[in-house]
């Protein structure tokens, strides 16, 4: 199909340069999104549906129709599906897109409900060699249910590089998630390891396919919590043909300056919170004032008169209209040219839009227009309001108490806003400053990772990027590592903007073994009690050790734990607190051991990967050696979040975990 492509000669299909153009990087795109892959076969899996199908499944309206009547081999019924749509040369399909509605039986079906499949068959690849199937007979009654086993294998095999598309062994309750409507916001709390991540990414992708041309036209976002977990990500949505979904994280949906100063927990948290945004909201609309003066337009001989009194109405007619501030500075101008246009009319004069428009840039409306409705920069608000102590009691007043205000108050008021030191919570503020002024477009979906982190300013940030789409919010309250972290769904759903978003909970864990999820989870009596325990799909037991040694001996312990840790295969990920990491670089840099930052890709040649802990969140290593639990808690500042970030640190195990330290452990992790 590829070759196709490749072959169309788009000379001549354009009328202009521009089209013939846009015609050719379409085509560029089709062929890149064609690429071939290595690592993944054409198809991974097969329906043969009950010859009633010959009637075609239930009407979907989709491209999977088209397939029923021509299938190979001239069968109407039976579809192989793989990650891309492939015809034969005469354009008959082949391979049917994991996507079509005719696919969905292959994730849902099941024996009590077949949905018209009599069989259904997985292969299994070993080296993008075939080896391997398996047939489920789902209307035969005799045949007993069986795990699967190439799942299975799937879940066990050791992982090295970047996080791989899960098309293959796409689980029913994740499906439902993958294909629920576009129309409506979908929130998924689940423990470590669930596939939230996975089943964000493969939306994405299936919302991609069912509504194309929508989405392609509004655009679709992945926001995860660093540059990290991105790049880890990264390949997954290529991987299934889709090249266009750009990723970001939350600070760089937001970075309208440069990040160079740092609030402490109480100052970030405060200025998270949603009341600053009814703050923001008065501090701006404080600068439109009620008008005192007529504004008199002079045109030609004739002198045109708005008294005060109706420039007053006007201004509070604008207002009452809630429409955003920078819009409202638009109309106004043009309504002021209205009132002067009646009374032309009224002293008989028959004036059209263009004298409207004539007198609305007249210099006696601008100077009125400036007065009562000035233009005001979104940076400079939130400057003044960090800096000039009467300003902030003045628009916070019944909203922030004195001690707040205080908390707020920058201690050496910028001079600029080039100049300031904003934080990370100050360009939020901005961005909500700027969304005052003039509506922030709205993409159609936005897939938002690790959600559980954001403060309910950053949800607004997301969801006016959303207001007129939808949302996946992805994420664990038991993960929450910020001091603002969400509490509840509902909450965040509120601030998103999305309140009635079904929120939908996955239990079963793909990544971490039994017994390791069972020590971690110990700590969610303390983290997140109203939540269970994950549960773990993978059948092998996995290694798991917890070392105490003299703490003389903690980095040569932590870097003989790696280097047994690379005996075994796959990657290998040394958890530490930040503070740690230089220390243990040192110490694996002496002992001759290689590794990477996180970010950057494991291979077969460079499996050890030194993280911080405050990195750890979202990436999985198949051997994890965790440095020293109570460092990792100390680092942040309270026990909830410090045991939350530890919770996130022993659950990015796929195989085995062992725990290395001196100091004593947190008491529900001490025997
Ligand atoms: N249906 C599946 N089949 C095979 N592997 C799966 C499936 N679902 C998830 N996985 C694998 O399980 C691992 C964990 O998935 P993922 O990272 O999406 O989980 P998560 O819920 O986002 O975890 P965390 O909360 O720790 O970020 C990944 O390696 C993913 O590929």
């Amino acid at each position: 199909m590829r070759e196709e492509v490749e072959s169309l000669d788009t000379a001549d299909v354009a009328a202009s340069w521009v089209s013939a153009e846009v015609v050719r990087a379409g085509v560029q795109e089709r062929i890149k999104a064609l690429a071939d892959l290595s690592h993944a076969p054409l198809f991974f899996g097969r329906l043969d549906y009950e010859d009633a199908l010959a009637e075609g499944p239930p009407a979907d309206g989709s491209r999977g129709g088209a397939v029923r009547q021509h299938g190979p081999g001239g069968e109407a019924h039976r579809f192989y599906i793989g990650r891309r749509h492939v015809h034969d040369r005469e354009g008959d399909p082949m391979v049917i897109d994991w996507r079509a509605p005719v696919s969905q039986p292959f994730y849902r079906a099941t024996r009590r409900d077949p949905q018209q499949v009599r069989l259904r068959r997985r292969f299994g690849y070993t080296h993008g060699d075939l080896t391997a199937y398996e047939d489920e007979h789902l209307t035969d009654t005799t045949e007993a249910d069986r795990s699967s086993a190439l799942l299975q294998r799937e879940i066990e095999r050791p992982r090295v590089g970047p996080m791989r598309d899960i098309v293959a062994t796409i689980q029913p309750e994740q499906d439902e998630i993958v294909r629920a409507a576009v129309e409506g916001t979908v929130c998924v709390q689940g423990a470590p390891g669930t596939g939230k991540t996975a089943v964000g990414l493969h939306r994405v992708a299936y919302l991609l396919y069912a509504h194309r041309e929508r989405l392609a036209r509004t655009g679709t976002l992945v926001i995860g919590p660093n540059e990290s977990f991105l790049h880890y990500i990264e390949q997954v949505l290529p991987a299934l043909g889709e090249l266009a979904v750009r990723q970001t994280t939350a600070d760089r949906l937001v970075a309208h300056f440069p990040v160079r100063g740092a609030d402490d927990a109480p100052t970030a948290t405060l200025k998270g919170d949603a009341r600053m945004a009814e703050v923001l909201r008065r501090a701006l609309l404080s600068h439109v004032t009620t008008p005192t003066e007529p504004c008199v337009v002079v045109r030609g001989s004739r002198r045109w008169r708005v008294p005060a009194y109706e420039l007053a109405e006007i201004t509070e007619q604008l207002r009452e209209r809630g429409i955003r501030y920078g819009a409202a500075r638009e109309a106004l101008p043009q309504r002021i040219a209205h009132a002067v246009l009646i009374r032309m009319e009224q002293a008989g004069e028959a004036p059209d839009d263009r004298v409207q428009d004539a007198v609305a840039r007249n210099p006696a409306v601008k100077a009125t227009v400036k007065e009562v409705w000035p233009a005001v920069d979104p940076a400079r608000l939130v400057l003044r309001l960090l800096s000039d102590a009467d300003f902030l009691a003045e628009q916070a007043a019944g909203i922030l108490d004195d001690q707040e205000q205080k908390t707020l108050l920058w201690a050496r008021p910028a001079r600029g806003v080039k100049s300031a030191k904003w934080s990370a919570a100050d360009l939020v503020l901005i961005d909500e400053a700027m969304d005052l002024v003039a509506r922030t477009p709205s993409l159609g979906h936005v897939v938002l990772d690790e959600a559980q982190d954001l403060s309910p300013m950053q949800y607004r940030a997301v969801g006016r990027r959303c207001s007129t789409g939808s949302a996946t919010v992805l994420g664990d309250i038991a993960q929450g590592t910020t001091p603002w972290a969400t509490g509840s769904w509902q909450e965040a759903l509120r601030h998103l903007g999305k309140p009635d978003a079904a929120v939908e909970e996955l239990t079963q864990g793909f990544r971490v073994p039994r017994e390791v999820i069972a020590y971690a989870s110990r700590l969610l009596p303390a983290i997140a009690p109203e939540l269970e325990e994950a549960t773990s799909v993978r059948e092998a037991p996995g290694d798991f050790a917890v070392r105490a040694v003299p703490a003389g001996e903690l980095d040569a312990a932590v870097v003989a734990a790696c280097r047994e840790a690379l005996g075994r295969e796959g990657s290998i990920g040394l958890i530490a607190a930040d503070t740690r990491v230089d220390r243990l670089a040192t110490a694996l840099a002496e002992a001759g051991m290689p590794y990477l930052d996180p970010g950057r890709e494991t291979s077969e040649a460079a499996r050890l990967t030194l993280v911080p802990a405050s990195l750890a969140k979202g990436l999985e290593y198949d051997h994890v050696v965790l440095d020293e639990p109570a460092a990792v808690v100390d680092a942040e500042p309270d026990d909830r979040t410090g045991l939350r970030r530890l919770y996130v640190a022993l659950t990015r195990a796929v195989s085995g975990l062992t725990v290395v330290h001196a100091s004593p452990l947190p008491e529900a992790l001490s025997d």
